[in-house]
């Protein structure tokens, strides 16, 4: 499936140096795994995770699911490592955590050596002020906002509402729209919080993201129903595209539905709305 045509409602990570989560993950139905070898992974744990994550995806068994891997920064000593060790494996990309700037992205692409497409952790504030430039690299796919680190960084206090993200995370959508690359939003901590996470999920949609990163398995349900097209807005849609060729069929370019003007751009939102229903349903076949 086309990368950036894929949906990616919910993304997991998983800790690349545990076996079970490794395992569970095969029968979980999330969109993307991120297998982890940064911050899940205890530093004694980071060499043996490679074998072990090499292992998994040897093995397979993750059906059509996006993989990718996150590997450590590059300016840290497992980084290189990390590259050396898995830039062959069944993978569809490689996430850089901590990006400043386009230049991390390249220098990630010269390890590698091999094209794959690469994805940004945003979470640095040099990384969101250079958020246009690392989304115009040409291997860059895909940002996922890191808004743990984030909040770290700014000194920012946590809030339901995210006010004090809504710069970092505006700008990385910004972005990402500007290069058509994916944006994934960041993780909601409370795991065992279905309320706190539903409101969250709902406001990463509105501000236009493709879906959410999860760290635990009972946040999948939530997220994929909270990025996925409501049944309302399938009907919404079918009806504004059905509107649209009506009033065209006359002359004109401008239909009413349920009391709004529904013009050809409303109707390309529509049909990509429509796509994005018919690709969820083609994954989870
Ligand atoms: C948060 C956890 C440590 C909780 O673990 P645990 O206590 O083991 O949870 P449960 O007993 O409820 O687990 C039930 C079963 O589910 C499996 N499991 C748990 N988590 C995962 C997972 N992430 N993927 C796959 N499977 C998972 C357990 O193995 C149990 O399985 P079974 O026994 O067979 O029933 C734990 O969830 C965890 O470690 N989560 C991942 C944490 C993580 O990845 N952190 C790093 C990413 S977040 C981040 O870095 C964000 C960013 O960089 C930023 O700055 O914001
Ligand atoms: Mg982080």
């Amino acid at each position: 499936m086309d990368m950036t045509a894929r949906p990616y409602r919910s993304v997991l990570y998983i800790p690349g140096s545990k076996d079970r989560a490794l395992d569970k993950a095969r029968g979980l139905p999330v969109d993307a795994i991120i297998f982890d070898l940064e911050d899940a992974v205890t530093p004694d744990a980071k060499v043996e995770a490679r074998a072990t994550l090499k292992a998994a995806l040897e093995q397979g068994g993750y059906g059509n699911k996006a993989k990718i891997i996150r590997i450590n920064g590059l300016d840290t000593e497992w980084g290189a490592g990390d590259v050396a060790a898995l830039k062959d494996a069944d993978c569809d990309a490689f996430l850089l955590p901590k990006v400043n700037s386009a230049a991390d992205v390249q220098a990630l692409a010269d390890l590698l050596g091999n094209g794959k497409p690469i994805w940004a952790m945003m979470e640095t504030p040099l990384g969101i002020l250079n958020a246009l430039d690392i989304a115009a690299h040409p291997q860059l796919t895909g940002f996922v906002a890191g808004t743990n680190d984030l909040a770290k960084e700014l000194n920012c206090r946590f809030r339901a509402d995210r006010l004090p993200m809504q710069a970092a995370l505006q700008t990385i959508l910004l972005a990402a729209r500007a290069y058509g690359v994916i944006a994934i939003d960041g993780v909601y901590n409370q795991f065992k919080d279905d309320e706190g996470l539903k409101f969250e999920c709902e406001q990463g949609r509105d501000l236009g993201y493709d879906g959410k990163t999860l760290i635990h398995p009972a946040q999948v349900d939530v997220t994929n129903a909270a990025f996925a097209p409501s049944e309302a807005e399938i009907d919404l849609a079918k009806r504004q595209i059905a509107a649209l060729e009506e009033v065209e069929a006359s002359g004109q370019g401008v239909a009413v539905v349920d009391g709004k003007i529904v013009e050809n751009l409303h109707v390309e939102t529509a049909k990509k709305m429509l796509a994005k229903a018919a690709a969820i349903a083609e994954l989870s076949k």
